[in-house]
């Protein structure tokens, strides 16, 4: 029997960065997913070796699983339901087996997704032969979530074989997980994140392992329940870059102007908290949406400004912005920024040619542009063969 999770990557509408120092942001998911499937050989197979199949990227990892027992004895006897954090120790030798694989120079960020994966793998598997292959509709690093939807599809796919949770396998198709399996599935991604982010919010695992569109501070998240469709343009400026190092850059900033990055996070909160009460009042007629996309329009130009001030923005992201302002569209820097992503809103009353323009503009540059859609479903799991 193998099992297959899916998890959607995301975009952040208001509040990356500051949510990580205790702001409010507003996030929702894509319509993009990261797959995960997991399967474990039969006695008859013979097969002492934990796999990891990278599919999209053509790369293949296998550690001999006596080789992962010798490394990690410690994480045997983590093995329990229990979310755990990987200590500074095991975090060096995981480093090691990690490198024994020799990933091209080229493709070395991925170190760290590895990573990830053998302490999730390890924590709830122990030391059986498995092989796990990923693939994903995500470009990685650009700010849409990949790192999460990577940890939360993990999780899933793991937790789905485990004792901590129990689902009906004989159900066809996606199904989706209860509360509680939601809950440990959510948390588990968090410890994979930090390995990959450093100091994460736990906004991008949250949206993933969730879905729809969600307020989030301080590790709690609200549902928001909105009627005003709303269609985001995306930018990939194809620039690549780092969250932890973007995220510890700010941390720096912070360290060095307290005062005043303080403010600057407060007004984030209020711009994420404006933002969700607008996506959460009822539209009764278009002039009213028109009005609320104007507003809307606004906080995004506000958080983009303040993005400036934590030093995150880039010479792309402002070819983006200074493009997309020609049409009199608004755009901001989604997720980590450096590079990466910027959003545009679409308003309702645009024309299809002007959005044709601006899109070729962008293209024009080097860009990559797609139009997604958000709020969709959150992390899913479907099992297929016979046990
Ligand atoms: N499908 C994947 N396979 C392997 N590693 C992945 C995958 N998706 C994400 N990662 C890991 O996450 C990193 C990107 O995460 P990050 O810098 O947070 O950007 P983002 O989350 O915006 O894509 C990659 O460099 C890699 O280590
Ligand atoms: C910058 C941050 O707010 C979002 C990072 O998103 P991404 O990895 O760039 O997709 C960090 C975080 O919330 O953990
Ligand atoms: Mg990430």
């Amino acid at each position: 029997m193998e099992v297959k999770a899916r998890a959607p990557g995301k975009i952040i509408l208001a509040g990356e960065h500051a949510v990580v120092h205790g702001s409010t942001a507003v996030a929702a998911s894509l319509d993009l997913y990261t797959y995960v499937s997991l399967r474990f050989p039969t006695p008859s197979d013979n097969d002492e070796f934990l796999r990891l199949q990278l599919k999209d990227l053509a790369l293949e990892f296998s550690w001999p699983v006596a080789r992962i027992k010798d490394a990690l004895p410690e994480v045997g006897s983590l093995l329990s339901s229990k979310p755990a954090s990987c200590s500074i120790e095991t975090m060096k030798s995981i480093a090691a087996l990690v490198e024994e694989q020799n990933i091209p120079e080229a493709k070395i960020g991925l170190a760290s997704g590895v990573s990830a994966f053998l302490w999730l793998y390890s924590c709830i598997h122990g030391f059986k032969p498995a092989t796990v292959v990923i693939t994903s509709e995500l470009p990685l690093g650009s700010g849409l979530g990949s790192s999460a939807a990577l940890c939360v599809a993990l999780s899933a796919a793991l937790l789905s074989f485990s004792d901590s949770v129990s689902l009906d396998m004989s159900q066809q198709g996606w199904s989706a997980f209860g509360e509680s399996e939601l809950e440990l599935l959510n948390k588990w991604a968090f410890e994979g994140e930090k390995i990959i982010h450093g100091k994460p919010s736990g906004l991008d695992n949250t949206v993933s392992t969730y879905g729809n569109m969600i307020k989030f501070r301080s590790g709690n998240l609200t549902l928001i329940k909105s009627n005003m469709p709303l269609k985001m343009l995306i930018t990939n400026t194809k620039v690549g870059r780092n969250t932890k190092a973007l995220v510890a850059g700010v941390s720096e900033r912070t360290i060095r102007h307290p005062d005043a990055m303080s403010l600057v996070f407060n007004a984030v909160d209020s711009i994420s908290n404006e933002l969700s009460t607008i996506m959460q009042s009822p539209a009764p007629d278009e002039l009213s949406i028109t009005e609320k996309e104007e507003k809307i329009e606004e906080l995004m130009e506000m958080n983009q400004g303040l993005l400036q001030c934590m030093g995150v923005s880039h010479a792309s992201i402002e070819t983006v912005l200074r493009t997309t302002l020609k049409y009199k569209l608004a755009s901001k820097l989604t997720g980590a920024g450096g590079g990466g992503c910027v959003l545009t809103l679409l308003p309702t009353l645009l024309s299809g040619t002007v959005v044709d323009k601006v899109i070729a503009e962008l293209e024009s540059c080097g860009f990559q542009c797609l139009i997604a859609a958000i709020g969709g479903k959150g992390a899913e799991v479907s099992f297929s063969g016979s046990s």
